[in-house]
């Protein structure tokens, strides 16, 4: 067995002791299946931290991990300083100082929002515990419906009571679980921008778990990219879209055409041109993914020739399936609407390589 490290020995950290939750080698077994794999992943005081990944990639089972409800097979938790789970330490989830909040709220239909809110006080004084009710209901404006049972609130409204009853008893982590996915798309936003000015406001470190890419560029600090139980990447928005570290990543982001690619004196050849430089050796095998926003209109000389199979108004752009000779599949091109005359059915095209991203083809990669 690994030596333990005693509670008080601070978390090993890359952010200089500044992260308020570390999962460290973290791997989870149940029903004789590997759910996770040797995860390690810091969530920075005061930020947002998304959790990011396709279903049953095991973001849930991270997030409950963190809250107590589930325990690791192997590796260490850690809120801040402090270790709270690991091979012979076992913290409770109400010793954690954690808030939660979930996917349908999970408030209790029979109470007030008040009284909801006091749930996660009761280890208070009554009158502290009812001035930081009120004052937690007042922060999400929902101070004038204290009296008010949860059914008589909008979706909004219930999102933002679940956020004053995590948020009131001020805890080291709120960790929330796909917190929006029950409203529908036009509320969405509002919430939120909401939620990330009241984050913001109370300083909180949150970790958001969502299988929504656009979400946690809107939502995180950081994103933490999971698939299959495993880490694939972790960083700024800007770093995980603009340089993702696989095929996979690439394509969770943001919709790609998958292009296969060959190195040829240094150069990544694909039926849509010379894409990019590689230093690779001649005939290695490389996946090239092209955003579909990646896709231009090009000149005779500039570009590959392409027949177009299908266009689809969507009112800010313009989906356009083309036929490009050595590709099997239609390439998928976003325009601006009128950037392609009507009644043109040959046009040339190239790529934009800010939008293209070249990988070393292996087993499985696609
Ligand atoms: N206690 C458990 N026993 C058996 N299987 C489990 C357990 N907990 C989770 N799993 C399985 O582990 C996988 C990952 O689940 P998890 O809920 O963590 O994924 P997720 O990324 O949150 O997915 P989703 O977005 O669908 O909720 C799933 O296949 C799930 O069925």
């Amino acid at each position: 067995m690994r030596p333990v490290a005693p509670a008080d020995t601070p978390a090993p950290d890359i952010h200089a002791g500044r992260s308020a939750l570390t999962f460290r080698d973290l791997s989870f077994e149940a029903g004789g299946r590997e759910i996770l794999r040797d995860v390690s992943i810091q969530a920075e005081a005061g930020k947002v931290l998304c959790l990011l990944g396709p279903s049953g990639s095991g973001k849930t089972s991270l997030l409950r991990m963190a809250a107590g409800i589930e325990r690791q097979t192997r590796g260490e938790i850690w809120i801040g300083d402090r270790l709270v789970a690991g091979p012979e330490r076992y913290e409770p989830p109400e010793a954690r100082g954690v808030g939660l909040v979930f996917q349908d709220f999970a408030l209790f239909p029979h109470k007030t929002l008040r009284d909801n809110v006091l749930y996660g006080l009761a280890g208070l004084p009554r009158r502290e515990a009812k001035a930081r009710a009120e004052a937690a209901l007042d922060h999400v404006r929902l101070g004038p419906l204290a009296d008010s049972f949860p059914h008589h609130l909008s979706g909004g409204e219930q999102q933002r009571a679940a956020l004053a009853r995590a948020l009131a008893p001020r805890p080291r982590v709120i960790l929330m679980d796909e917190p929006f996915s029950g409203l529908d798309s036009r509320l969405k936003d509002e919430v939120r921008a909401e939620t990330l000015a009241i984050l913001t406001q109370t300083r909180s470190t949150a970790v958001i778990v969502t299988h929504d890419p656009e979400e946690a560029m809107r939502m995180g600090d950081r994103i933490a990219l999971l698939r299959n139980g495993r880490l694939v990447q972790t960083g700024t928005p800007r770093q995980l879209y603009l340089n993702p570290s696989s095929l996979f990543a690439a394509g969770f982001l943001a919709e790609i055409n998958v292009l296969a690619g060959s190195v040829q004196a240094g150069k990544v050849t694909t039926p849509l041109g010379i894409v990019a430089h590689s230093p690779r050796s001649d005939g290695t095998k490389m996946d090239v993914a092209v955003r579909l926003t990646g896709v231009k209109l090009a000149t005779s000389t500039g570009g590959t020739s392409a027949r177009v199979l299908e266009r689809r108004f969507l009112g800010g752009e313009e989906l356009v399936l083309l036929a490009v000779d050595g590709v099997s599949a239609p390439v998928r091109a976003r325009f601006h609407p009128g950037e392609l005359a009507d009644n043109v059915h040959d046009v040339f095209v190239a790529v934009d390589p800010v939008e293209t991203f070249v990988f070393e083809r292996t087993e499985g990669s696609v």
